[in-house]
This record gives C-alpha cells, sequence and structure tokens, in this order.
C-alpha cells in the first residue's frame, strides 16, 4: 500500500499548532504520508514567539536530500522560511530534483503579531522561489507585502488598508499579484471578514462571511466564501490551509478542487478549534479522524463498560433482588408486588415496541420488533402463571395501581421513543432486555443459587430470563442494535450513552422498589 508523499519544508512551533507540528497532523488527517525539512525551531505558545533558532542552511539541504533521494515527494509545502540562506537552499534543491507541485504559504508574520521572515528576505522569496511554486497563499498582509516588491510606492497606493474595503478590492489585490509573479494566487481573506453584502465589516456583528480569492489567470477567477466563525481560537489556520491544499493535489485533484476541499476541511478544523493555553488556541487539526470508540459488533459492551454506566450497570445485574430470588430468600410480599409491576411495565413496553417497528424502516426490522411483541406476550404467560400460585389473577393484575417507579421508567421510555429515532428508542429498550439475561445468566453461574435451585418457587424467573429462546429474542434485537450503530455520529454515540445511563439507573431503582417492599410490610 502506498500512500501520496507530501514534503513539508517549514518551522516548528513547539505549541504544536502550527508550523510542521499543524502540517504533519493534517497531512495524516488526509491520509497522505508526511515528512519534514526543518528550517527553523520556535520557542512558540498560543500567545506568541519566544525565540526563533534558524536550521543552518547546509543542515537542511542533508535533511532534504535525505528524503528526496530516498522516498521521493509528490508534492511540496513551504511554509515559515525564517532566513534568506534557507531560500536558497531550498531553491537548488527545487531545481535539482524537479520538484514541480509546490504550495508555498509565505509565512511572515504569526497571528500573534511575529517577525517569521526578515524584511530583507522577502525579495530573495518573490525573486527566486514564488517563480517555482504552483500556488502562493498570502493573507492579505503577506499579499501586500510581496506586492511592495514589485511595485513602485506610488503604485501601491490603491492597496492601502482603506482602499481594501470590500470582496472586489480583495479580488484586484489578488489579480494584481498574479500578475506580477506570474504564479497562482490564494489571496486569503480571513483577516477581513465581510458583510453580506460583500463589505469588509466594521463592527464584530456585521461580520458575516470571509471570502479567499483563487487566480489562475487574467480571466481564471474563483471566489470562495464561507461563512465567518466567531472563535479566537485560529492559530495554525494557514499552515493548515496550504498543507491541505498540497495534500489534495497529492491525491490528484485539480487546484480549484483542492483549494475548495481544504476550505472546508479548515472550516472544520476552526469549528471545532481547541481552548488551549492563554492565547489564540489552535485549530482542531485531527477532527476528522474522529472515529466511532467501539468496533462492529461491540456497541452494546461500549455501552455497558463505559465510564458513566459500568457502576450503574454492575448493581443492576448483580442486584441483591435478583440474588434473593436465586436463592429463594425473597419475599412473596416482595416478588408480588415485583409481578404485578413488571406486569404493568411489560404493557407500556410493547407499546414500545410497537413504536420502535413504527420508527423502523425495513420489513426485517419491523418484523424483529413486532416478534418483539409476540416475546412479551410469552414473558407476560410467566407472570400469570406465578401470580396464579400467589392467589392473585390477570385481571387483579391488570388492576394494579401503576408504582410511581413504574410510570416514571416506562413514560421515559416512551417518551424517548416519541421525541428521538429508533436508535435511541432501541437503547432506552437494551437495558431491560439484555439485563435481564445478563442478571439471570450470572445467577445460573452463581454455584450457591444451583444447591438451592430445587424446591425454590422463584428459580422459574432465573431459568426464563437466561433460556435459550429468550437468549434468542434478545439476540435477534440486539444484532439489529449493533448493526444501527456502525453509522452512528460520535455525537450522537455520548447522547445514547446518557439514555442508556438514565434507563439503567431506572432498572436498578425498579429491583430496589421491589426489595423494598419487605421493610414497607
Ligand atoms: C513555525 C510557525 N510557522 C507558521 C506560523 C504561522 O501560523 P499562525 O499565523 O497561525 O501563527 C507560526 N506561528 N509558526
Amino acid at each position: 500500500m502506498s500512500s501520496p508523499r507530501v514534503l513539508t519544508i517549514a518551522g516548528s512551533d513547539s505549541s504544536g499548532g502550527a508550523g510542521i507540528e499543524a502540517d504533519l497532523k493534517v497531512i495524516a488527517a488526509h491520509g497522505c504520508y508526511g515528512m519534514t525539512a526543518m528550517t527553523a525551531l520556535t520557542a512558540q505558545n498560543t500567545s506568541g514567539v519566544k525565540g526563533i533558532h534558524v536550521v543552518p542552511a547546509a543542515f537542511l539541504e542533508k535533511t532534504l536530500e535525505a528524503v528526496v533521494e530516498d522516498i521521493g515527494v509528490d508534492v511540496v509545502k513551504i511554509g515559515m522560511l525564517g532566513h534568506e540562506s534557507t531560500i536558497a537552499t531550498i531553491v537548488a534543491t527545487v531545481k535539482k530534483y524537479k520538484l514541480h507541485r509546490i504550495v508555498l504559504d509565505p509565512v511572515m508574520v504569526s497571528t500573534s503579531g511575529s517577525i517569521l521572515l526578515p524584511a530583507a528576505a522577502v525579495a530573495v522569496l518573490c525573486d527566486s522561489l514564488i517563480p517555482l511554486a504552483t500556488l502562493i497563499t498570502p493573507n492579505v498582509s503577506e499579499a501586500r507585502h510581496l506586492l511592495a516588491h514589485y511595485v513602485p510606492a506610488a503604485a501601491f497606493d490603491e492597496f492601502e488598508d482603506i482602499y481594501l474595503n470590500s470582496q472586489t478590492s480583495l479580488i484586484n489585490l489578488a489579480k494584481t499579484l498574479h500578475k506580477h509573479t506570474s504564479t497562482a494566487v490564494l489571496l486569503k481573506g480571513g483577516h477581513l471578514p465581510l458583510t453580506d453584502d460583500g463589505l469588509v465589516a466594521a463592527r464584530d456583528v456585521d461580520k458575516a462571511m470571509v471570502a479567499d480569492v483563487l487566480v489562475l489567470s487574467d480571466e481564471t477567477v474563483h471566489v470562495f466564501t464561507s461563512p465567518y466563525i466567531h472563535t479566537a481560537n485560529t492559530h495554525g489556520t494557514g499552515c493548515s490551509l496550504s498543507s491541505a491544499i498540497a495534500c489534495n493535489l497529492a491525491l490528484d485533484q485539480s487546484l480549484p478542487s483542492a483549494v475548495s476541499s481544504a476550505r472546508t476541511y479548515v472550516a472544520g478544523a476552526i469549528s471545532t478549534s481547541l481552548s488551549l493555553g492563554r492565547g489564540s488556541g489552535p485549530v482542531n487539526h485531527l477532527y476528522s479522524l474522529y472515529r466511532l470508540p467501539y468496533c462492529t459488533g461491540h456497541f452494546f459492551d461500549y455501552l455497558t463498560q463505559h465510564p458513566r454506566v459500568a457502576d450503574i450497570w454492575n448493581d443492576y445485574v448483580n442486584h441483591p433482588f435478583v440474588k434473593r430470588i436465586a436463592d429463594g430468600t425473597i419475599s412473596t410480599t416482595a416478588f408480588k408486588w415485583y409481578l404485578c409491576q413488571d406486569y404493568l411495565f411489560l404493557v407500556q413496553f410493547s407499546r414500545a415496541s410497537a413504536l420502535l417497528a413504527y420508527k423502523s424502516s425495513t420489513i426485517p426490522q419491523i418484523a424483529v420488533h413486532a416478534s418483539g411483541i409476540a416475546d412479551i406476550t410469552q414473558e407476560t404467560g410467566l407472570h400469570v402463571k406465578y401470580c396464579g400460585l400467589f392467589g392473585v389473577t390477570e385481571e387483579e393484575l391488570q388492576a394494579a395501581p401503576e408504582a410511581a417507579t413504574t410510570t416514571a421508567y416506562t413514560r421515559y421510555v416512551l417518551d424517548v421513543g416519541a421525541s428521538g429515532d429508533a436508535a435511541a428508542l432501541s437503547v432506552a429498550m437494551a437495558s431491560c432486555s439484555l439485563g435481564y439475561q445478563a442478571a439471570a445468566q450470572n445467577r445460573l453461574v452463581d454455584g450457591a443459587s444451583k444447591t438451592t435451585a430445587r424446591g425454590n418457587q422463584f428459580w422459574s424467573w432465573v431459568e426464563q430470563y437466561s433460556s435459550a429462546e429468550y437468549i434468542a429474542g434478545v439476540k435477534k434485537r440486539r444484532d439489529m442494535l449493533e448493526e444501527m450503530a456502525d453509522g452512528f455520529s460520535v455525537n450522537q454515540v455520548a447522547q445514547l450513552v446518557e439514555v442508556f445511563r438514565r434507563v439503567t439507573e431506572m432498572e436498578r431503582d425498579f429491583f430496589t422498589a421491589a426489595l423494598n417492599q419487605d421493610t414497607e410490610d
């Protein structure tokens, strides 16, 4: 297997938000293979650059030779250069190895305001490196610095701050820079947010969009606009955009689509940016790599072992109420109360199954949930039989007043079903069926219960919920949930964990309420 190879020639940012550190994360997020040639070390954090240590040109040359001669390079991204001698080395290497796909981010000043390229180096950059680039990606201030190199002071006037007042003037600036450099230009307008009407926004509340202008030739101009994202955390935006463009080129996209996809990627990284440090926090380079925290077929294990759930789940499936059913020490009062309430619970649970069938979209899914109702009918049969033993008729079961715990639990499940989707309802119902199976099976493997099973009038409860038939019914519904879980989003999973926690608490409390009937006698 091979991935497109992307080399970043840039400075290191010790805080990990910009520079080489950002580039490598972006390259990884695009599934490309990243290599580095360090031009400078910066002692840097979110508030500023505390020091710069330029890598000697001879060492940079060795680095470039080492990676280019061995691994090879599909696309080069160039960031902070730091020194004139660095530029000369890169120019020589690019020519020697005929590197021809180069995205050059002419980094001059950091977001925090530190100079990252001495003014004297700008001329060398313009005369020797820019002509070799496929694309340059200046922001407005960098574009003006570059332009100052090409045009006499008088002609430069029209690009003074006061004239840069609209999307149209951004387009003019980009076109003019392209005319002088003869290189494709992506002018980044992120520092000049616009109103809905395309004018530079004077107030924070008017900032509606940002526009980036791509000029490929006098006639070919693309204007990309996107909503302005209100955040103070933008450290690494420029580095990330140019690296993402380099990756997209390495993945064989055309220049306009490479820019368009890279902008979408960066917008995601900004909108999920991290509030780290005291200054402008870093963008979230790796947000697109977030994966579901469980593998196929293990969503339910993930739920029961989740730190917010595990203790509650354990209390539920090893509840003393079930232990006392298994060893025969539960009182008839407590068990009868439980049977009545569980019967009433199952009435609502059948409605929930019907709702789940209604919310499902395929015939096999609907069939599984409809068969769930048939399974519940069988389950209630046991309740009726049991109650008969204790002299309670089915009519009396039906007429029994519903306890507050039962009402709370069942109506919560039905509410999740009414307001949420099939996934949420499945999760709300899973704690009951899977938990009963686990609770019964835990008692089966419990040696003590086996010896007391004979002659224990409650033992058939354990047998029912650990029977092959019950397990097969539960498995069908669990498989369906696992299948759905493959398509969940990360946010959805976090919400489902909360639903599962809530219903598991209510299951536990249901058993506790049953046990408490003894003390209430
Ligand atoms: C090593 C290095 N390279 C580039 C930048 C610019 O990034 P930003 O504009 O986000 O500060 C930086 N701060 N540090």
